[in-house]
C-alpha cells in the first residue's frame, strides 16, 4: 500500500554490492515527518539502507521512491567515512551546507554569512571559524557537521551513528537539534546502537537483520524476542548467497 504522506517508499528492494545482496525484502514506507531509529546487529545492513535512500547505492532489485524527488536529503555518513585530513576550515565545512542552493562557485552573500554564524552558534562553535577541521576533537567535528546539516535545510535528514564515541554533553546538545528537526516536521532517520537512547527519543524504530525484523512503535519493536531474532538472523545469513526471489510472482 502506498501513502501520499510517505517520505521514502521501498518496493521489494534488494541492496547489495556486486551481485551480493546485503539487505533484501525491504517493503514499506517511512512516513513524512517521522523520527525513526534504524537498529540491528553489526553487519545487519543499516548503513547500506541509508546509502540506498541517498542514492549512492542503486537497488539490485525493486525501487526506492522519495517524496518530491530532488527536494533534498541531508546525509551524515559514519565518522570513519569522512576525510578529516582535507585542508578545510570549520567555516568552509559548514558553508558547504549552502552549496545545493548557492552552487560551488556561487559565492557567499551577506545573508549567508549570517546563516553560517547562526548555525555555528546553534552547535556551540562560535570562535572556531578559522580552525582547520584536522585540529578538531571528535565531538567538535560532529558539532561542525551538524551545523552543515542545519544549513542544508533538507526535509529528509539521514544520520549514520551520529553519537558513536561522542561525549554525553555533545550528544545531549546534538539530540536537541534532532528534536528541533522533528518539531519542524522534517523526516529524521538515524542509525543507532544505544537502545536506551532510542527508547527515550525515537518514537519509531526499524529493526533490521539483512531484512526488516520489526518496524513500528519503538516499544513494540525493541522486544527481547525481536532483538534475539535479529541477532540469530544476522549470524545465519549467507553473505555469498545470490539475489533471493522470495515473494516474486
Ligand atoms: N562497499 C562494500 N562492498 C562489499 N560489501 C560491503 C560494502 N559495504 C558493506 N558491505 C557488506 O554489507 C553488509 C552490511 O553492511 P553495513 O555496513 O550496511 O552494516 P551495518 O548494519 O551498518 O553494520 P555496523 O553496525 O557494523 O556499522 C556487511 O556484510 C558488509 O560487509
Amino acid at each position: 500500500m502506498s501513502s501520499a504522506t510517505a517520505a521514502v517508499r521501498f518496493d521489494e528492494v534488494t541492496l547489495g554490492y556486486g551481485r551480493r545482496p546485503a539487505v533484501h525484502h525491504l517493503d514499506g514506507e517511512i512516513p513524512a515527518g517521522s523520527l525513526i531509529a534504524v537498529v540491528g546487529p553489526n553487519g545487519a545492513g543499516k548503513s547500506t539502507l541509508l546509502k540506498g535512500i541517498v542514492g549512492t547505492l542503486k537497488p539490485l532489485e525493486g525501487h526506492i521512491r522519495l517524496k518530491g524527488p530532488g527536494s533534498g536529503i541531508a546525509y551524515l555518513p559514519q565518522a570513519a567515512e569522512i576525510d578529516r585530513t582535507f585542508p578545510l576550515s570549520v567555516y568552509d565545512l559548514v558553508a558547504m551546507g549552502l552549496w545545493s542552493r548557492s552552487g560551488l562557485f556561487g559565492g557567499i552573500a551577506r545573508r549567508d554569512h549570517i546563516k553560517i554564524e547562526e548555525a555555528l552558534a546553534a552547535v556551540g562553535l562560535i570562535g572556531f571559524e578559522r580552525r582547520p577541521i584536522s585540529t578538531l576533537s571528535g565531538g567538535q567535528m560532529q558539532r561542525a557537521l551538524f551545523a552543515r546539516l542545519l544549513l542544508q535545510d533538507a526535509p529528509v535528514i539521514l544520520l549514520d551513528e551520529p553519537f558513536t564515541a561522542i561525549d554525553a554533553k555533545t550528544t545531549a546538545d546534538l539530540l536537541d537539534l534532532v528534536r528541533r528537526w522533528h518539531d519542524e516536521s522534517r523526516t529524521v532517520v538515524a542509525v543507532l546502537h544505544d537502545l536506551d537512547m532510542v527508547r527515550r527519543t525515537f518514537p519509531q524504530t526499524l529493526l533490521i537483520a539483512r531484512e526488516p525484523v520489526a518496524w513500528g512503535e519503538t516499544g513494540e519493536v525493541l522486544s527481547p524476542e525481536n532483538l534475539l531474532k535479529a541477532r540469530r538472523m544476522v549470524e545465519a545469513y549467507d553473505p555469498h548467497a545470490d539475489v533471493c526471489h522470495r515473494g516474486a510472482a
